[in-house]
């Protein structure tokens, strides 16, 4: 079928004179609509389990800036409060989890078939969103990938260096390794429901990928990567997949071959000109404007934008951050941003 909308033709490979656009960490904190209804959701977890909400949340972007994807509402986190984690998110600290440090602990999770009841509220949301959206816009549903989930497993909170995580795979090999095939297998099933719910795309964040290195690298980024794609193009081979393996600097190099990702989302630590000849070379790539630049606005944000635009202009492209945008962000650089790329 011949795609109408953007953000699926530039998936498909088509090269388009203004990309498509979304930002990661559009529903959020930096704008006051979603502010209002996250205190009336009262934590952000009963906002991510409330499925009139989280579509609302989801659908305040879409209004006010009319991008050309939404992204679910929703957390990578869910998975592992499916398994058992016991998750919270602590006001200004950000969440918390049990740890998983031994064979005990992991033995804990419940298995990864036993996920869906906690997540059903997610796959309603996705119903809700695919029939209240507009026609053009495409929605996207997300994990986290399992390095970058196991990374907050392990420590039970976030952490600068992903030392505990690191530390497990040195020392309890046989434990991280099954938590690895937990997250993956819990992955594929979260994600295959997503897309039977109505998800067009999905993507799959590996915000910490970048710690991992050489061997580790493509034992635990490209690996479950590769094999959750595989799994999902079996069951849903038209619907497209976006990886982030963020940080990932050379190894974007080739990321979409080994893995049969659609596209690769790049990070701002590479410049645009370096991805446009060495991973655009093979498909589809979103990014990569610094987040910042969502702050600190001016002139600077528009040259950044058309830079960005042009460098990719060769090929298939989404126009997007290299991360989220932060709460700082002022929701009229958004605004400089779309008149800059589409004008
Ligand atoms: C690592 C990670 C998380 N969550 C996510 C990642 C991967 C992407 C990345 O690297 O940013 C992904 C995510 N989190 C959220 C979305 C929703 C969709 C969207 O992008 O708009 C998505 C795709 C909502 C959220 N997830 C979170 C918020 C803020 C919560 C609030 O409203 O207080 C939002 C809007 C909370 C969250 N969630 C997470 C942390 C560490 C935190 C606390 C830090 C923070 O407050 O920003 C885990």
């Amino acid at each position: 079928m011949t795609q109408t909308k953007k953000l699926l033709r530039s998936l498909a490979g088509e090269v388009q004179d203004v990309p498509p656009v979304w930002l990661m960490r559009q529903a959020g904190r930096y704008l006051p609509e979603y502010k209002a209804t996250r205190a009336q959701a009262g934590d952000f977890l009963s906002l991510c389990y409330t499925p009139e909400l989280a579509a609302e949340v989801t659908l305040q972007p879409i209004r006010r800036y009319g991008f050309d994807g939404a992204i679910l509402f929703a957390d990578i986190l869910l998975i592992p409060d499916a398994l058992g984690a016991d998750l919270t998110f602590v006001a200004g600290e950000g969440p918390r989890l049990s740890t998983i440090t031994s064979a005990q602990d992991l033995a804990r999770m419940a298995p990864a078939d036993a996920i869906h009841d906690h997540l059903a509220p997610v796959y309603e949301t996705v119903r809700i969103l695919r029939e209240s959206l507009p026609a053009e816009t495409t929605l996207i549903g997300f994990a986290g990938a399992p390095w970058t989930v196991a990374t907050y497993m392990i420590a039970g909170r976030g952490t600068p260096d992903q030392g505990p995580a690191h530390k497990l795979m040195r020392e309890d090999q046989a434990t991280f390794d099954a938590l690895m095939d937990l997250l993956t297998e819990s992955t594929i099933q979260y994600l295959s429901a997503q897309i039977e719910a109505g998800a067009e795309v999905v993507k799959l964040f590996d915000s910490w990928a970048g710690s991992l290195r050489g061997e580790a690298f493509d034992r635990y980024a490209l690996e479950p990567a590769r094999k959750i794609i595989a799994a999902l193009k079996s069951r849903y081979p038209d619907t497209p997949i976006i990886a982030f393996p963020r940080e990932a600097g050379d190894r974007y190099i080739g990321f979409a071959k080994a893995t049969g990702a659609d596209c690769v989302a790049i990070d701002n630590s590479v410049s645009a000109d370096w991805a446009a000849e060495n991973v655009q070379k093979d498909g589809c790539v979103q990014g990569n404007l610094a987040p910042q630049h969502m702050i600190t606005g001016g002139q600077a944000l528009i040259d950044e934008t058309k830079r960005i635009r042009d460098a990719f202009a060769g090929g298939p492209h989404i126009f997007n951050l290299g991360h989220g945008i932060t709460p700082e962000a002022d929701p009229e650089n958004v605004n400089v941003m779309l008149r800059a790329l589409r004008g």
